[in-house]
């Protein structure tokens, strides 16, 4: 393996780190004493830590334990065949070796030597009180008296763990050992979330401790306590790398972020919920952009703080015909989601606006935000308008394929573009966002009024966020607003954003433009089309429908033909206003040769100009599965919106798209009720190809965090690499929107959503004792977290749930807020 023979490499005089190289501790207090409440040496240690611009320490440079050799008892298992077995061991560490001896007499033989150039990471472990594992590779350098002592596996990595009497035992060793091992450099690095740093909680504080500042920050915001900490803090630190990197946070951004002071006041409102009062709502708001969406790109800030109008000074008619220009799209003051805000939530959130404005030099894109409108909702906001706000409204839906710098598909794979691996960690952010140039009175955020509307939602002590102990009013059920666009409709990207890396574009740009070229037409649509209504409006461009009333001469073969008068959708794209047009190039691809009844199909698409695209699909005239799980009444006893018969259609029509992509080794990456679309046949078809991966026989696995976090599966969180499974996770999670009206954990801030995922398993159900014993079985395969056991497409086709699915005509009811 590259890494084995890299280590062995090493000479003294080397100093070798993996990723992106931190400085190690300069001036490292050679204490031993530095324990779980010591927060001070913990964090002065770790200030003179530079993980952006680190650079590797060469020999010479001062590392205080190293020229001490560290003793002590501590307990001892390997990961063989006696890994059952915890043995009293006598624990030597020199300059060139950890040893394990049967007795504290180093004369005898040890048992286990390891060469500190073979230990590649350190990081704390549940599996005992005060225990961390030692991870190393097959070494030649390293003995053991007994290969069952080690590791069986012929794996070119072994695992030992060490177990102390003391937490500040365990401390002490961490810190000799870091100090001393030259693939530890010290600190861990961000980029490798294995956890090579001892920080901690402290009780007496609240906070935790020996972190880089910006985890330290993202922490504090969130709703990750103590005892998850505790519970395990590996996934802590997973999480908080993955949220870092999805969001491309670092360190300076956040340490320079002037709205900190403001979010810190606002982490004590959330511990205080008492404390908080209207006033203070302008710096939660800015935690919401602090928490989610402060990645936003630049360029869509302005416009959507200027631009809210239509919302917030009227109610959202049901349904409006709005009469199209092509050659002018205008703005339509329809919500096209079906999500109807009312006069109140609107001037909730002018306020919120103006306060935020007056607080924060920046702005950000609010978070995506869908409502889950539900029924007689006016009330329960009235009541939360005048209330203290106490917790804030977590943000639902992260997706924007086009907005952002991400690691796309045609980074990563074949289809359409070049192949290159995913890109590593930049912390480097975007620009500051520019102050807004909008209208105080103008500039509302969704998120400041999700923030507002959001109730404080705490997971039940065992940490499982689903099942609260008391139902919640309906309004606070219903999740944050989509962030809105320049005419006010809702716009995904909320949270989580989707992962934006400074990685450089796979393509250039006259590249994106010359493939672009080759699946489209270059012509002007508009004569060939009768624009009618907007029917929504998506991050990267408005949706329109409109009605076929010429066919571009030639252009399509005989039997392709498409009839005059046809009602299509059409995705009206300006290509200069997006940040990721390879990722269109690729939406574009993966529809054109995914003909079938589950996908919605691909027509057309025209250049209508060098920055003018037009995207001519099927039209899908019920909406999104969202809308129609907002716009459907729950009842007293929260019982579903949508009978288990009509789930199991739904879920199965998903399904089967599901396995027609998968068949061709297509992953989608981003399934959920917001890009299932139907028609007022009952039809259920797959949209939102953007984010879609091709496994090939080279790369059969993916690793890059797409999706959207409340859906993401757990291996995705955890970022290990993952297959076509992670389609079928989300799968089960929009089987659960259907159920609840809304994924697992929606309620939790995302940092904390994202730790449940990766720790809880299996989420649970609110009301699992109201349904039937199929659809749970069917969640089970769904939303296993062992990959293996998750049952496949092909597999969940055969499911005994399906046997209930009702036909597309018992879906009418459904769509009856459509009419
Ligand atoms: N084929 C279609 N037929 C009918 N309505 C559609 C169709 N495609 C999209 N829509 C509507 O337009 C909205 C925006 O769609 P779009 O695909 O642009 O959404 P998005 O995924 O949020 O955006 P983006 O892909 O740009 O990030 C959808 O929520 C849906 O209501």
């Amino acid at each position: 393996m590259a890494l084995s023979a890299t280590i062995n490499d090493i000479s003294d005089s080397d100093f070798q780190n993996i990723g992106p190289a931190p400085q190690p501790p300069h001036g490292r207090s050679t204490s031993n004493n530095i324990g779980y409440n010591q927060t001070k040496p913990i964090t002065k240690m770790m200030s003179q830590f530079d993980l952006n611009n680190g650079s590797p320490v060469r020999a010479g440079s001062p590392l205080p334990l190293k020229s001490q050799r560290k003793t002590g008892w501590v307990s001892y298992k390997d990961d063989g065949i006696l890994s059952f077995l915890w043995q009293k061991r006598y624990l030597i560490l020199n300059d060139s070796y950890l040893s394990l001896y049967k007795n504290d007499k180093s004369t005898d033989e040890p048992i286990l030597q390891i060469s500190l150039t073979n230990i590649v990471a350190v990081s704390r472990n549940q599996i005992k009180q005060n225990c961390f594992e030692i991870v190393r590779s097959s070494d030649r350098n390293s003995y053991s008296s007994s290969s069952s002592n080690v590791s069986s596996s012929s794996d070119s990595k072994k695992s030992i763990y060490i177990a102390t009497k003391t937490e500040v035992e365990l401390h002490s060793w961490l810190d000799a050992i870091f100090a001393k091992c030259p693939l530890l450099s010290g600190v861990s690095s961000p980029t490798n979330f294995t956890h090579k740093v001892h920080v901690g909680f402290d009780p007496e504080t609240g906070s935790f401790v020996g972190m880089p500042t910006n985890w330290e920050k993202l922490l504090k915001h969130s709703r990750i306590t103590g005892e998850d900490w505790n519970n395990n803090s590996a996934a802590v630190i997973q999480v908080l790398q993955f949220y870092q990197d999805y969001n491309g946070i670092n360190n300076n951004n956040l340490n320079n972020n002037p709205n900190n002071e403001n979010a810190n006041k606002l982490l004590n409102n959330i511990k205080n919920p008492s404390n908080i009062s209207q006033s203070s709502l302008g710096h939660k708001n800015e935690f919401a952009q602090f928490n989610g969406s402060r990645n936003a790109s630049q360029s869509n800030t302005t416009a959507m703080t200027t631009n809210l109008q239509p919302q917030r000074h009227a109610p959202t008619p049901p349904k409006a015909k709005v009469p199209m220009n092509p050659n002018k799209p205008q703005l339509s003051p329809l919500n096209t989601t079906g999500s109807r805000l009312h006069n109140v939530q609107n001037q909730y959130r002018q306020q919120q606006q103006q306060q935020r404005q007056q607080h924060s030099p920046t702005t950000a894109i609010p978070p995506r935000n869908t409502a889950r409108n539900v029924p007689n909702q006016g009330t329960s906001y009235q009541q939360k308008a005048g209330s203290p706000v106490n917790g804030y409204k977590p943000l639902h839906n992260m997706s924007n394929p086009y907005t952002k710098s991400s690691p796309t598909y045609l980074q990563e794979q074949s289809i359409g573009g070049k192949i290159s691996t995913p890109p590593r960690l930049h912390p480097q952010r975007t620009a500051p966002t520019p102050p807004t140039h909008a209208n105080n009175n103008t500039s509302v955020s969704a998120a400041t009024y999700a923030m507002k509307q959001g109730q404080e939602q705490r997971s039940s002590p065992q940490g499982h966020a689903v099942g609260h102990k008391q139902p919640l009013p309906q309004a606070l059920r219903q999740a944050p607003r989509k962030p809105e666009t320049s005419n006010g409709a809702p716009k995904k990207n909320a949270g989580v954003t989707k992962p934006r890396k400074q990685s450089k574009p796979s393509m250039s740009n006259a590249e994106i433009m010359s493939k672009l070229k080759s699946v489209t037409i270059n012509t002007d649509p508009t004569e060939y089309f009768q624009m009618i209504e907007k029917a929504g409006q998506g991050a990267s461009g408005s949706v329109y429908l409109a009605k076929r009333i010429n066919i571009p001469p030639a252009e399509f073969e005989e039997s392709e033909i498409p009839g005059i008068g046809d009602k299509v959708a059409i995705k009206q794209m300006i290509l200069s206003k997006q940040p990721r047009k390879e990722l269109i190039v690729n939406e574009i691809l993966v529809m054109k040769d995914s003909h079938h009844k589950n996908i919605v199909n691909f027509l057309e698409a025209y250049l209508k100009t060098e920055d003018d695209l037009w995207v001519v699909m099927e039209f899908m005239e019920g909406g999104s599965l969202t809308d129609i799980i907002e716009n459907s009444p729950v009842d007293d006893t929260s019982h579903s919106p949508l009978t288990e018969s009509q789930i199991a259609y739904i879920v199965r029509e998903t399904c089967q798209g599901l396995k027609f992509l998968h068949d061709k080794h297509i992953i989608h990456r981003d399934i959920k009720s917001d890009n299932v679309l139907l028609d007022m046949n009952g039809r259920v078809k797959i949209t939102d190809f953007g984010f879609c991966a091709k496994l090939t026989d080279q790369r059969s696995k993916r690793a890059t965090m797409v999706g959207t976090p409340y859906w993401m599966a757990p291996e995705v969180v955890k970022q290990r690499e993952y297959d076509e499974k992670v389609d079928v996770w989300s799968l089960g999670i929009m089987t659960i929107e259907m159920l609840e009206s809304e994924p697992p954990y929606l309620n939790e801030d995302p940092l904390k959503a994202l730790y449940l995922i990766a720790t809880n398993g299996t989420p649970k159900l609110k009301h699992p004792e109201k349904l039937s014993l199929e659809i749970k079985r069917f969640l089970s395969v769904c939303l296993c977290v062992d990959v293996r056991y998750r049952a496949s497409t092909e597999e969940l086709l055969h499911h005994g749930f399906f046997e209930v699915a009702c036909e597309p005509r018992d879906l009418m009811p459904l769509l009856e807020w459509k009419n």
